[in-house]
Order: C-alpha cells, then sequence, then structure tokens
C-alpha cells in the first residue's frame, strides 16, 4: 500500500458519510455499533473494509446498503442523501442501485441459475439480459443447472450474476468468499473484478482476509466502531496474484 493522498471532489464520490453513529439497545443492553464515522468512496473504486469482529463493518455495509438506518449522522450517494429518504425512497434506491453478494449464496434451490438471476431483472428498470449477466461469471452454459448441481464457488458467481444483472451503482459484499477455498475464492473475486471493469460499478468487500486488500484502490481498517486508518493502494493486484 502506497501514500495517503486524496483528492476527489465531491461530485466524483460514490458515497459521503459524516459522523455515523449507530447503537443498538436490546432491554437494558446499548452496543454502541458506529462511533463517529466519517468516510468517503470515489466512484468505481474498489473498497475493502478490514477489521476484528464486532468492529461495525457490517453494520456500515447495510447502512450504505439502505438496509438499515444509522443513529445520527448523514450519508450521501452521489447527490442524494440517503439518511433523509422515506422507507419508500429507501427501497428504490436499494432497488435501483445496490447489488448485494453474501456469504451463503441465498439462491433459490427449485429453481435453475438463470431462473435465480431473472428473479432480479424481471423487476429492474433497464436489466442485462440474464444470459449476458451469466456469461459475465463464465456460467452462462451451466445456466439451466440448478444450485444443488453447482459447487459452492459456481453457486457465489450466480448470485454475483444475479448482483450485476441490474447494472447497480454499488455492489456491497460481505465476506463473499468466506465459505470458499483460496483457488474458488479467487475466481469469485475475479467476477467481481470484471463487474467492477465493465460496468463502473462501485465495489464494496468485507472481509476477514487480509490478501484481499492488495486487489482493493482503498482500505479501510476498522476498530471499535470507528475508524482507525485508510490506505490508498495506487497499485491494486489481480485477485489471481492474491493467496491466502
Ligand atoms: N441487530 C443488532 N442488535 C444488537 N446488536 C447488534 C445488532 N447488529 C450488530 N450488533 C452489534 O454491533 C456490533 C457491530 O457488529 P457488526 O456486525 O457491524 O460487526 P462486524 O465488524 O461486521 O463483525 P463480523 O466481522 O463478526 O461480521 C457488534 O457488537 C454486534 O454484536
Amino acid at each position: 500500500m502506497a501514500g495517503t493522498t486524496d483528492k476527489h471532489a465531491a461530485a466524483d464520490l460514490a458515497f459521503r458519510g459524516s459522523d455515523l453513529h449507530k447503537t443498538y439497545q436490546t432491554g437494558e443492553t446499548v452496543v454502541h455499533a458506529l462511533r463517529g464515522i466519517d468516510f468517503a468512496v470515489p466512484r468505481s473504486e474498489m473498497l475493502v473494509l478490514l477489521g476484528p469482529s464486532g468492529s461495525g463493518k457490517s453494520t456500515l455495509l447495510n447502512i450504505i446498503g439502505g438496509l438499515d438506518r444509522p443513529t445520527s449522522g448523514k450519508l450521501y450517494y452521489r447527490d442524494t442523501e440517503i439518511t433523509a429518504l422515506n422507507d419508500r425512497d429507501l427501497t428504490r434506491y436499494r432497488r435501483a442501485e445496490v447489488g448485494f453478494i453474501f456469504q451463503f449464496y441465498n439462491l433459490i434451490p427449485s429453481l435453475t441459475a438463470e431462473e435465480n438471476v431473472r428473479l432480479v431483472t424481471d423487476i429492474a428498470d433497464s436489466p442485462m439480459a440474464p444470459s449476458e449477466a451469466l456469461a459475465l461469471v463464465g456460467l452462462e452454459e451451466r445456466r439451466n443447472h440448478y444450485p444443488a448441481q453447482l459447487s459452492g464457488g459456481e453457486q457465489q458467481r450466480v448470485a454475483v450474476a444475479r448482483a450485476i444483472a441490474k447494472r447497480p451503482g454499488v455492489l456491497l459484499c460481505d465476506e463473499p468468499t468466506g465459505a470458499l477455498d483460496s483457488s474458488t475464492g479467487v475466481r469469485v473475486l475475479e467476477t467481481l473484478e470484471r463487474a467492477h471493469a465493465e460496468l463502473g460499478t462501485t465495489v464494496v468487500i468485507i472481509t476477514h482476509n487480509v490478501g484481499i486488500a492488495a486487489m482493493a484502490h482503498r482500505v479501510i481498517h476498522f476498530r471499535d466502531g470507528q475508524i482507525g486508518r485508510v490506505e490508498i493502494n495506487e497499485k491494486p493486484i489481480e485477485p489471481a496474484r492474491i493467496s491466502w
């Protein structure tokens, strides 16, 4: 990782968050999941969030994705203040702009790969064809296969196809390779890198795997609900060169 310089105008930013706090209250217990987060992500960057378990990474990802709201603070996506949207507009934002990828692929077992992707393309505004999305992840010829007929890595690539088929502005990935061995994980990372390169999608990846940080433009280190430091990587490496 080299340097820490960062020169981006507000108009170039995908996300900008200021003083974000998130508190969970369960009975008497209060958990401060985010304790004043300030961050900015330039458009079309690949960003990795690293940090110990419980440090707030998923909480921030869920807020960025419009799945949850902060207790206080402001968050902008491009020119839109996400934190000012009502529930209906927040859902619209999520549907139009956000693709999610989780550790466990969440495919519907009774639907083929293509039908799983079609679930999203049927309700999107200007999606690519399911076959095109599957081709982007190298699985076009497996389109009629059911999840049980695919390996874990292939199922995750179908999940990537499903997430990118609506041409989202941002792809949010929570431990996308957490259940995969390294060579299979690299193939999944290559599909994320391809979506990033070909669609210009901003990609945010949460991982416990420090090696993956080398493919990111920017790495945000979390510590106890706060950002410890941000690294700018001038020369991200190809996923194939990552080892873990
Ligand atoms: N719905 C919830 N109710 C109560 N506490 C929560 C809830 N969601 C998260 N937390 C707490 O907020 C803190 C931050 O959790 P978060 O999931 O964001 O961490 P993380 O860095 O993503 O961890 P991991 O790497 O284990 O996924 C933790 O202490 C967690 O227990």
